[in-house]
């Protein structure tokens, strides 16, 4: 199979990131590539490391550039991705890196987007249960946020196993990258080097209501979420550290088990041997997410500690994953869970 794939958004750091595991993909020819204020330049003076695309120059996202492809990746800001997706017709597989078909509420996307919903896609974190099924044969999919995929993966097990009360507390950490290539004040080299800062503290950051759909979903009653992000001075990587109050009963031994037996058969995320913790440095580039638990028995919590790459399973790899598993494809096909350290 030769799958033609166009991206939008190819200046950017998601847009980049899918290039780089595209160009590794072995059923994927690449195609057009397209930009907004980059649209002219080469792709050489903006990703210079993705070599082999050097001299492709980026179109204007339009419709008329977009046709003729088998796959679509949007990685366009919040907002932008429906009028774009709504002229590609059905018959192409569009994959929004964006958040604008994340949430099924239309009253959550309302309070924390602020713009009108655009509807719901299937969901691409096929970790989830059912989530396979959903994206199997699929022409639409919404890639979840970083931090969502972070803390999913990481608590989903116990509420799956009926382990946790429906309550989570959730602190995560973020390299840059997150933020997007768009220059920010707050991201110069002298506000982040050598510092960590929290934001969105409260409620405020829009995956709160992310998180809460997935993990409800799983619980089958409202998980309330306490999330709090934060700014950590790397490129890439998040480290989620998540709890959740235990139930009357749970053991460390009943909280190994059920982490065993729901990761065992995942390629992507791997529970580590106890007394190894994930660490963002050994995800750097890959499709793995490193999980550990622990039971705190005096406080009465199950902790969970998730590591990813944002950009990779945190953004485009879960793209490529999603991809795969549409098209029919080995759900693994160009994706490594090989880092790079130090
Ligand atoms: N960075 C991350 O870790 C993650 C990002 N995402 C999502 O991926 C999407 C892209 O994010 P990211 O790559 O970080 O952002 P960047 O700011 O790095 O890139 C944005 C891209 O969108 C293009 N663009 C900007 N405005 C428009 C417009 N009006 N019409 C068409 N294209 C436009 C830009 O083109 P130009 O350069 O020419 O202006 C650029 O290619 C976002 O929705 C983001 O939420 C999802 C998960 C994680
Ligand atoms: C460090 C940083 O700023 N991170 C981004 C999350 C990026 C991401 O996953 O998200 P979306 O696709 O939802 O934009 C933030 O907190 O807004």
């Amino acid at each position: 199979m030769t799958v033609r794939a166009a991206v939008a958004g190819a200046s950017g750091y998601a847009g980049g990131e899918v290039l780089r595991l595209l160009l590794a993909h072995p059923e994927v020819e690449i195609g057009a590539l397209t930009a907004n204020s980059n649209a002219g330049q080469r792709l050489g003076a903006l990703q210079p490391h993705l070599f082999p695309l050097a001299d492709r120059v980026l179109a204007t996202t339009t419709p008329e550039v977009l046709a003729g492809h088998d796959v679509v990746f949007l990685a366009l800001p919040h907002g932008q991705s429906a009028a774009v997706a709504e002229q590609l017709g059905p018959d192409v597989l569009v994959v929004d890196m964006g958040a604008d078909f994340r949430l099924a509420d239309a009253g959550d996307w309302q309070k924390f987007y602020g713009s009108e919903h655009a509807g719901t896609w299937p969901y691409g974190l096929p970790e989830l249960p059912g989530a396979r099924a959903a994206l199997t044969g699929s022409k639409r999919i919404a890639v979840p946020g970083c931090y969502p995929t972070a803390v999913s993966l990481a608590l989903f097990p116990a509420y799956a196993a009926g382990l946790a009360e429906n309550e989570a507390v959730i602190v995560a950490a973020s390299g840059t990258s997150g933020a997007g290539k768009a220059p920010k004040p707050h991201l110069l080299g002298s506000e982040v080097m050598g510092s960590m800062s929290p934001y969105g503290v409260g409620g405020g950051h829009r995956h709160t209501p992310e998180m809460i759909q997935n993990l409800s979903a799983v619980a089958g009653e409202r998980v309330s979420v306490s999330f709090t992000p934060t700014l950590a001075p790397m490129p890439r990587g998040i480290l989620a550290t998540c709890s959740a109050k235990a139930r009357d009963g749970v053991t460390a031994e009943t909280v190994r088990a059920a982490y065993e037996k729901a990761l065992a058969d995942e390629p992507f995320v791997h529970l580590l041997p106890e007394g190894q913790w994930p660490s963002t440095g050994a995800v750097h580039g890959s499709n793995a997410v490193q999980i550990q638990v622990a039971h705190d028995e005096a406080a009465g919590r199950i902790i969970v500690i998730s590591a990813l790459d944002n950009l990779t399973k945190g953004t485009a790899g879960g793209a490529v994953q999603s991809m795969n598993i549409a098209l029919g494809l080995d759900e693994i096909t160009g994706l490594s869970t090989i880092g790079v350290a130090p």
